[in-house]
């Protein structure tokens, strides 16, 4: 099955578009686990089985088990949720970005080392920078980086370009309309690749759907980083992810941390049919 059926089924299932992001910092494990390295898989299993039904994908992002040497526990978990939520696709949020056997040892990594069903990439070294994951993994699926959640994406992902694009008197084309264009269109042979786009600027998402109407769209920036979820809604309006990692893993600093977390995700799924267009 190909990821984008996966993640609908899964979607319809569950009847969610919430994705948990799986980012685990050992000094904000509960206790006994504080700044304990070893207890990764241990504190993201619980919030895996704690939010299993609630939910259309998992995110666990690579840097946080990588950093810690927590590799084997990333492959743990991964094959965790494939046993405890089968049907929920697993987006291995990892911004790989490289060509020719590097991009295929990125990957085999992603994909057949950890058993995730997408990745996420970025698009700066262009479209042959994509087509190593499509050639050797053509039903996963790709997340390229279009418009990123944080205040850094307006030094380049902004900027107008100087041939100013297919309709320049509508005004020159920005960076990321490019790369939604690009990579929803001719770069997608695949038909699995999708976009990242931030809930920080909603009204850059209604761009990039208008751009791109059936893509899924990967949202990352509601919770910790103040995203508007009425706002973010209403722009993407249909096929997307929500992403929501810190507030919902550390719902609670405490024991009850996993039933805390089901609350948050039972919470912000219900919050985000609340928003859907009638
Ligand atoms: O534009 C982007 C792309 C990726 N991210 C990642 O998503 C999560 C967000 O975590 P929160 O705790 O919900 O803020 C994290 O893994 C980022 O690396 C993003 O935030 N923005």
């Amino acid at each position: 099955m190909t990821f984008i059926d996966q993640w609908q089924q899964a979607a319809r299932r569950n009847a969610s578009s919430l994705c948990v992001g799986l980012d685990p910092e050992p000094e904000r494990l509960p206790a006994p686990w504080t700044h304990d390295t070893t207890r990764l898989y241990d504190f993201c299993a619980a919030i895996v089985d704690a939010t299993a039904d609630l939910v259309c994908a998992f995110k666990p992002q690579i840097a946080h088990f990588a950093a810690v040497g927590a590799e084997a526990q990333l492959e743990r978990l991964v094959a965790h949720i494939h046993r405890n939520a089968p049907g929920v696709p697993v987006i291995l949020d990892a911004k790989r970005g490289d060509i020719g056997s590097t991009a295929r040892h990125y990957a085999r990594e992603a994909f057949e080392r950890y058993g995730a069903d997408a990745l996420t990439v970025s698009p700066f070294m262009g479209s042959d920078s994509l087509d190593p994951y499509i050639d050797s993994h053509p039903d996963r699926g790709l997340f390229v980086l279009c418009r990123t959640s944080n205040p850094g994406s307006e030094d380049l992902q902004a900027l107008q370009l100087a041939d100013g694009g297919p309709h320049p008197h509508l005004g020159a084309e920005r960076l990321f309309e490019r790369v939604a264009r690009l990579a929803t269109g001719p770069w997608n042979r695949s038909g699995q690749i999708g976009l990242v786009t931030g809930a920080t600027r909603p009204d850059d998402i209604a761009r990039i759907r208008a751009i791109a109407p059936d893509a899924p769209l990967l949202i990352p920036g509601i919770g910790a980083q103040g995203g508007d979820l009425q706002a973010t809604v209403g722009a993407a309006r249909r096929c997307f992810l929500i992403n929501a990692s810190r507030s919902v893993l550390y719902a609670s600093a405490d024991a009850d941390y996993a039933s805390a977390a089901r609350t948050e995700a039972a919470r912000l799924r219900q919050a985000i049919a609340a928003a859907l267009p009638v």
